[in-house]
């Protein structure tokens, strides 16, 4: 077998869809469409400036951030791929205001597709990994146009969630709710080959990621639980820990699948106008889907983040996920101080508290 003995995961998808007598197979082609356009974004990628690709696109997305050449590409590859099939009803995606309409040739499919095309695009031109990050929600209206207001699901009614790495090498990783699964590009055959079935995360860690450049902006419960980590084993936590911040939160997601650790992105005091830095629909959700079904925790830093129900399709949110127990701590930490939040209502009004404090 020219895979060595592993599926594929074309067959990984037939093989899941056994288990559903009754599926009609739009999930498994909505899932080849989109490994299709990661395929396609993973060879521009690989050429960076000799296909110039690199650089900003001199625009800007709605996140009021400007698009790189890339996130623009890779948008389209992800609308071109999903569009025709006739497996979506709709798409939304991070580079776009507004839902996706679907041309009127092409049929509705009964599955919603939300994407972040290309994560980590300050990486971009300094050859670090970046990803794409996707989630499938089920449409309201099978078969016709959604309304925006179908997108507004709680992650935990996600079908699939998944990412792709564009690293030293292109992998896929993927959930249906039953175990998180990695395969790796094979360049030659031009499949992906299940190399990591069923990744388990460890419980307990002792390495941590958070963008330090904004500690003054933190809330107490995390400026505790970084100081403990930084104090090493002098300190209560009594072990010495590791940092890492790859501003890719791909590549993050990926490392704590595969080794272990905790990464934060907390709501803090920097713009409160903005209730964290990351999206929900489209990176915090479907990551947090892939980390449960890995044996992680996935939390706003105070509850489930699964839990959450939407209210904006761009909506911000403050992201804690990684090894079960040090993602328990954070949330203790934080309900150990409950008045002290930048989500309490003395924080954005009355500024009771220092945003350094
Ligand atoms: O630059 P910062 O503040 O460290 O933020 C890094 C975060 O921003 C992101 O790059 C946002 O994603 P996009 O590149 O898709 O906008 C995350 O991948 C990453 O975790
Ligand atoms: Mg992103
Ligand atoms: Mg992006």
């Amino acid at each position: 077998m020219p895979t060595g003995g592993r599926s594929t995961l074309t067959q990984f998808l037939i093989e899941e869809r056994r288990r559903h007598p009754d599926a009609t197979g739009d999930l498994n082609a909505l899932i080849t469409d989109v490994s299709l356009a990661c395929k396609a974004i993973a060879r521009k990628v690989a050429y960076g400036a000799l296909a110039d690709v690199l650089g900003s696109a001199g625009t800007g997305n709605v996140q009021g951030e400007d698009q790189k050449t890339l996130d623009v590409l890779a948008n389209d590859m992800f609308l071109r791929a999903a569009e025709w099939g006739g497996h979506s009803a709709g798409m939304l995606s991070e580079e776009l205001e507004a839902p996706y309409a679907l041309p009127s040739q092409h049929p509705r499919g009964k599955y919603l597709l939300l994407f972040d095309p290309l994560d980590g695009s300050s990486n971009i031109d300094v050859n670090v990994s970046v990803g794409s990050i996707f989630s499938v929600l089920r449409a309201a209206t099978p078969g016709e146009d959604p309304q925006p207001a179908d997108f507004l699901q709680p992650g935990t009614q996600q079908v699939c969630a998944g990412y792709a790495i564009y690293g030293p090498s292109t992998m896929l990783v993927l959930t249906l709710g039953r175990g998180t699964h990695a395969f790796t590009l094979d360049p030659q055959l031009g499949e992906w080959v299940l190399s990591h079935p069923d990744l388990k995360l460890p419980e307990k860690t002792s390495e941590f990621a958070i963008n330090a450049s904004n500690s003054r902006f933190w809330e107490p419960a995390v400026k505790r639980y970084v100081d403990e980590c930084m104090a090493g084993k002098a300190g209560p936590r009594g072990h010495d820990f590791n940092m890492r911040w790859i501003a890719s939160l791909v590549a993050e997601t990926h490392r704590i699948l595969m080794r272990g650790g905790v990464f934060l992105y907390p709501r803090d005091s920097k713009d409160p106008s903005k209730a964290g830095r990351l999206r929900l629909l489209y990176e915090a959700s479907p990551i947090s889907f892939l980390i449960e079904q890995a044996g992680g925790r996935a939390s706003t830093g105070r509850s489930r983040l699964m839990d959450v129900q939407p209210d904006a399709l761009h909506q911000r949110i403050g992201f804690v996920f990684g090894s079960a127990q040090e993602v328990a701590r954070i949330e203790k930490y934080h309900a150990e101080e409950p008045g002290q939040s930048y989500d309490s209502p003395l924080f954005g009004r009355r500024g009771l508290f220092a945003a350094n404090a």
